[in-house]
């Protein structure tokens, strides 16, 4: 079918935000004619999106990869000791809900209400948050919600490593909890939920549940994949349409190829927290003086465009545990018939096959003690009598457990692993995107700002340490992977150990070097046994010194990007109204994660999800429509056949 050169609803990007806005709109009237301009290719029964257990190859940044864009920082920074970060991006249909992790986490209340706009405090918010969830959990308090289209819930399988997790965090003072995403606990562990249906087995995308569903019963919503939005189109300053270019420029001899299409009554930009911004930039809204410099006709002056960028900021450490534990680590090395066994147990049982899950089945959310406080400098204290303080609600530090080692296997001694994160949730440091030419296809200025802040080392520096002590509570721990931890002094009580020699046999045991003498390269420690454990290692300041060092090497992007076109007074540098209206236009809004003027203590894409659900509000409501609930059903096609696939490596 071709597509109509005028529509009354245009979205750009199709995230989960661009996908709530376009699905509930669609659904709403089958009459109103709506587009979704996705810059990647379709996700729709690709199995390299739905099977949870293979996110780890979203990642992969081989020149073969398309799924994700990368943004590298444009300079080196000096807060990353000469280092450039690297933050991947979505860029697929169903943005980042097609390729993430699929870890479910939600905002803590006062989130929201810091926000400080009419019609977003967590109380207005609550029912949407409901609206959207089909949660597949058992809870005891009233939440969540049940008929919506997202899918929550344990995935396939919880390994036995996740309650050694528990159990250990518990001993350190971190309670076992039911449900730590009410929007109140602060400081607990759970079993953390995924977005994956328990029973189909598949991830919980934002495309297959908003935009698939509508376009299986109703003809008004029209896709446009791999198609890259140029610009808006303005008549004065009224959004009237959008130009789209192909996403590749191969073609017509360099020049751009646009398509335009006409927008009757709104625009809707949904590229994300580093497409948003550029597109508004190349339209015209966006600093008066860098848009003067690149030859482009100034709409709205909003200075406020592509600043305040931020993320949240990971750390990992891998640890080494028996080799009696379950983890995926010889799945993710390839090994051959491991492979072939998980990837046949997912095609005949999904709904409970190891692969319907990410391997990231228990977590926390920390705040400091006094004592701790005191111990984490005066940049971070603060920080925290500004802003966490009152707040008891916030966390400070989130922190899960991978089984198996989130890392390139390659550089990794054989064995099995567990890998802590640690995530900084609210971090002071700041960042920046601008766009370096007219031209959609040269790549943007881009500052990801990672730790330009003092305050943001204490916080990931304590965490380390508590990561630390509840692997050596773990029964299965059996050393530190000492690559991927500080370079303490050997001398040091905080120095790392490896594997003792027991484990070192229970790896190699016909290995004629197993146990070699050759003690400067493995300092193995007496057997390991988590019932020892009672004090904390101890940390001078030289081994914080090496601590923070390290937090500058590896400190890497949660790749949960927010705050570029912020929801605030224009005078403080806003780009959008309390109705996500751009400023000084008219008939143009900004609906993705790029609109929060603050951050928010989660994992992203249930925030996305929740400010693409408040977007369709608002929208329908300045149409005129009534949204249907619920939404339309959600498809699971192809349905598994229980024989193996045959197209299982590609
Ligand atoms: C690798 C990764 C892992 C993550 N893990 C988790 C997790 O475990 N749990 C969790 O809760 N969150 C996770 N997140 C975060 C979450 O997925 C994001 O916060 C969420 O997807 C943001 O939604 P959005 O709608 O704002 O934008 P995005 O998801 O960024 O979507 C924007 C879309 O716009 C498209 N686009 C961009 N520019 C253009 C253009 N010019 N024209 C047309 N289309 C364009 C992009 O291709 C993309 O599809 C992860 C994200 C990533 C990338």
């Amino acid at each position: 079918m071709g597509h109509p050169e005028e529509v009354d609803v245009i979205v750009c990007g199709g995230g989960p935000a661009g996908c709530v806005v376009a699905g509930r709109l669609a659904y709403a009237d089958p009459n109103l004619k709506v587009m979704l301009i996705e810059g990647g290719a379709n996700n729709r029964d690709d199995p390299w999106v739905y099977r949870p257990g293979i996110f780890v190859k979203n990642m992969q940044r081989d020149g073969v990869n398309e799924k994700a864009t990368f943004y590298v920082d444009s300079e080196k920074s000096s807060h990353l000791r000469g280092r450039r970060s690297i933050v991947p991006c979505a860029n697929i249909l169903g943005g980042g809900s097609s390729i993430n992790f699929q870890m479910y986490t939600r905002a803590s209340a006062s989130d929201w209400d810091d926000f400080k706009q009419p019609g977003w405090t967590a109380k207005d918010l609550l029912p949407l948050m409901k609206r959207l969830e089909n949660y597949q959990k058992p809870t005891n308090n009233d939440t969540h919600g049940y008929d919506g289209p997202i899918a929550i819930s344990n995935g396939g399988t919880i390994t036995a490593l996740a309650q050694d997790f528990l159990r250990a965090s518990d001993a350190l003072g971190i309670p076992f909890s039911d449900d730590i995403q009410d929007l109140q606990t602060s400081h607990a562990s759970e079993i953390w939920a995924k977005y994956v249906n328990r029973h189909t087995g598949r991830r919980s995308d934002a495309a297959t549940a908003y935009v698939h569903s509508v376009m299986d019963t109703q003809s008004n919503l029209y896709l446009r994949t791999n198609a890259r939005v140029n610009r808006v189109i303005f008549e004065g300053n009224k959004a009237v349409g959008v130009a789209y270019v192909p996403a590749r420029n191969r073609a017509n001899g360099g020049q751009l190829l646009e398509t335009i299409v006409k927008a009757r009554k709104y625009v809707v930009l949904s590229s994300g927290t580093l497409g948003t911004p550029q597109i508004l930039e190349r339209s015209g809204v966006g600093k008066q003086e860098l848009l003067k410099k690149l030859d482009i006709k100034c709409v709205s002056d909003l200075p406020g465009v592509g600043e305040e960028y931020q993320d949240h900021y990971t750390t990992l450490s891998i640890f080494r545990v028996s080799e009696q534990s379950h983890t995926v680590d010889d799945f993710l090395r390839g090994v051959p018939e491991v492979r072939r066994e998980l990837f046949q147990e997912w095609e005949v049982s999904p709904e409970k096959a190891r692969l319907s899950s990410n391997s990231i089945d228990a977590g926390f959310k920390i705040r400091p003690t006094e004592q701790e406080l005191k111990e984490m400098g005066p940049e971070f204290n603060e920080l925290w009598n500004k802003y966490f303080k009152n707040k008891p609600d916030k966390p400070v530090m989130f922190g899960s457990i991978v089984s198996g080692a989130y890392a390139d296997h390659t550089l990794l001694p054989p064995g099995k692993y567990i890998t802590m994160f640690q995530y900084l949730e609210y971090p002071a440091s700041r960042g920046k995107i601008h766009i370096s030419s007219a031209s959609p296809y040269k790549e943007p200025f881009f500052d990801s700002g990672f730790m330009n802040n003092k305050a943001d080392f204490a916080p990931i520096r304590w965490s380390y340490k508590v990561t630390r002590e509840i692997a050596r509570r773990m029964d299965a721990f059996r050393g530190d992977l000492t690559s991927h931890h500080p370079h303490f002094h050997p001398d040091s009580p905080a120095a790392c150990q490896d594997i003792d020699l027991q484990t070192a046999k229970d790896i190699l045991p016909n290995g004629f070097t197993t146990a070699l003498h050759m003690g400067t390269w493995h300092r193995p420690s007496e057997p390991y046994d988590a019932n020892k454990v009672h004090e904390p290692i101890k940390y001078s300041k030289e081994d914080d010194k090496a601590i923070d060092d390290w937090i500058s090497d590896h400190v890497e992007t949660t790749w949960h990007s927010l705050g570029t076109c912020a929801m605030k007074p224009r005078e403080e540098g806003g780009v959008v109204d309390a109705r996500l209206n751009v400023y000084g236009t008219q008939n143009l809004k900004c609906v993705d994660l790029s609109i929060c003027p603050d951050n928010l203590g989660t994992n992203t894409y249930s925030s996305a999800l929740l400010v693409g659900e408040k977007g369709a509000d608002l929208l329908a409501e300045d149409l005129g429509l009534k949204l249907k609930l619920p939404h339309a059903p959600v498809p699971h096609a192809p349905i598994p056949k229980g024989v193996p696939a045959t197209q299982q490596l590609r």
